[in-house]
């Protein structure tokens, strides 16, 4: 089923980076991960309260929240734990058996997971049947290694939207998020071929915004402008 609208989330857990997309009155939610914690600087110890402050500062908009455990067990106590954090955390689990048995138990219990790492069409189908609310394909990273990350996520997103995910988890719909992304192509791609959501890192995000012709129009508007003031 085709969504009503392609959204943007912002792929970050800098504060400041959120708040200023945030006021762009486009933002419809945030991705964060291990690595972009640990980009702010943020302490072990303070993770869960930064956490709490994205989830504050982004009101009513899903902020997923990865979790770094290892077992079934602790994934399910910390994805209880980061889900209590606040309404919108969305708990993150990369893909494996025992993210996907993890997964199943929270999903029962009404908690919003989404399932990262996603690398193939079979890994999104799994996923969605273990209860994900949300999958998420990565561009970028195939791209690096030389294969074509568009035609991976054209796979999700057409066997995704085959299915209708009733009764799967509470919202009762699987959105896919277009991770790993880098630049406003991938951004179009995404779009083109239909994912729900493009996760976007705010650098790659400004780039989105900008165009060199938009730029060019605007310097020629603003000198015309300059002269018909200077004729008056
Ligand atoms: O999985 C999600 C969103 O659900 C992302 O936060 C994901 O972790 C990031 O897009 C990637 O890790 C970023 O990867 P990259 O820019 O290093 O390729």
């Amino acid at each position: 089923m085709k969504g009503a609208e392609m959204k943007f989330f912002i792929d970050t857990a800098n504060l400041d980076e959120i708040a200023e997309a945030k006021s762009w009155g486009c933002l419809a939610g945030v991705t964060t991960n291990p690595s972009l914690y640990a980009k702010t600087g943020g302490k072990l110890e303070d993770f869960e309260p930064h956490m709490v402050k994205i989830a504050k500062l982004c009101e009513g908009l899903p902020v997923s929240a990865e979790s770094t455990a290892e077992t079934t067990e602790e994934m399910i106590a910390e994805g209880r734990r980061l889900a209590a954090l606040a309404p919108n955390i969305v708990v993150k689990l990369p893909i494996c058996p025992e993210a996907l048995a993890a997964t199943h138990t929270l999903a029962a219990e009404g908690i919003r997971v989404n399932m990262t790492l996603i690398f193939s069409a079979p890994q999104a189908l799994l996923a969605a049947n273990a209860g994900a609310r949300y999958v998420s394909p990565f561009l970028g990273r195939f791209d690096d290694v030389g294969e074509d990350g568009v035609a991976q996520l054209a796979d999700v997103v057409e066997v995704i939207q085959n299915y209708d995910w009733s009764g799967k988890n509470v919202d009762n719909q699987v959105e896919i998020i277009s991770a790993s992304i880098r630049t406003p192509y991938h951004v179009t791609q995404a779009a083109r071929l239909g994912a729900d959501i493009a996760t976007v890192p705010f650098a790659a995000l400004k780039k989105c915004v900008q165009h060199p012709l938009t730029d060019k129009g605007l310097a020629s508007f603003k000198a015309d402008w300059e002269k018909v003031k200077a004729a008056q």
